[in-house]
């Protein structure tokens, strides 16, 4: 169909994927993403071991998206190896974040005969936390270059990472930089959820959730033209890599603007955790008509295009 692309030489029926962390901790989100029309699926970012995350309420919806503090909870590498092993049928990317340097290297040195085998692929999330009192590794941009470095020296396939937003071009050229000298690193996914925010209910006086006195990741309307921006930027700076867009995505309006600003796929985290999986057939409905009122056969033929006055 008109939606068809393919992604590192994978063919998928549409760009469109959820947001790791959303709808991909069990096996019962899982099933819920492989049934639906995704044209591709992504699990929750896990660690070595199992984890709990954060006491709850740990998310909330907000009048413009959402706001989380989740603290990673995960079933563990494991079981995401293991359903990796399993799946059959649409393309799958394994999130990966480790605790630490050395659990990101295991865990890549794990999952590589998996992805070898199975076609899998890993998507490196560089908001992982770092040494209590350092900014998380996407904004600390030494040992960034230092984990890429690690995890390609032992991941000698391709791989794509998950990153924070950025707001300052000097970090855009800085960040692109050190993607540009790590050959494995084939695609970007921009952006993680903005970082700290704090959602505040006037009739109660009181935080949206309960981890890290009500500060948590935003996510929905309120990030789209970062997303959107974040991008643009890796976009014009790596044409070697491609980008994958998310943030902000709640119909095919939204989608249609990260292809334009040179989004090869388009994840979808909030709206798809607010509407359910039945989102990916409004989506893709809304996409084809909007790709035929424009005249567009391909998703060639419009991706990166963004005009400039
Ligand atoms: C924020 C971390 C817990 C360090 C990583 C997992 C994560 C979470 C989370 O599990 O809280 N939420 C997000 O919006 N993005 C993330 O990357």
């Amino acid at each position: 169909g008109a939606l068809t692309t393919t992604f590192l030489g994978h063919q998928v029926s549409n760009p469109f994927l959820n947001a790791a962390g959303v709808l991909c901790r069990t096996p019962e989100d899982l099933l819920q993403l492989a049934s639906s029309v995704s044209g591709s699926m992504i699990t929750k970012s896990c660690t070595v071991e199992p984890r709990e995350g954060n006491p709850e309420p740990r998310y909330a919806a907000a009048p413009y998206g959402s706001i989380n503090s989740m603290g990673l909870p995960n079933l563990g590498f494991e079981f995401y190896k293991q359903f990796a092993v399993e799946h059959r049928g649409k393309l799958l990317f394994i999130s990966v974040s480790g605790m630490s340097m050395d659990e990101n290297v295991k865990m890549a040195k794990d999952l590589l005969p998996v992805a070898k085998e199975t076609g899998c692929i890993m998507e490196l999330n560089l908001s992982c936390p770092n040494v209590p009192g350092k900014p998380q590794v996407g904004y600390d941009f030494t040992t960034m270059r230092e984990y890429l470095q690690r995890v390609s020296s032992v991941y000698d396939a391709p791989f794509g990472v998950k990153l924070p937003p950025y707001f300052d071009i000097a970090h855009f050229d800085q960040a692109a930089a050190i993607f540009n000298e790590i050959p494995q690193v084939a695609f970007l996914t921009c952006v993680n959820s903005l970082g700290n925010g704090l959602v505040i209910d006037v009739d109660t006086e009181t935080v949206a959730i309960k981890p890290k006195d009500g500060f948590g990741g935003l996510g929905g309307r309120y990030i789209l033209p970062t997303a959107l921006a974040n991008v643009n930027a890796f976009y014009r700076r790596c044409p070697t890599k491609l980008v994958v867009g998310c943030g902000g995505v709640y119909s095919a309006n939204e989608a249609f603007q990260h292809i334009l600003a040179g989004a090869s796929l388009v994840q979808v985290g909030t709206a798809l955790h607010e509407e359910g999986p039945q989102i990916f057939q409004r989506v893709v409905d809304e996409f084809a008509l909007l790709m035929r009122a424009k005249g567009y056969n391909t998703i060639d033929d419009f991706k990166g295009k963004l005009k400039t006055l």
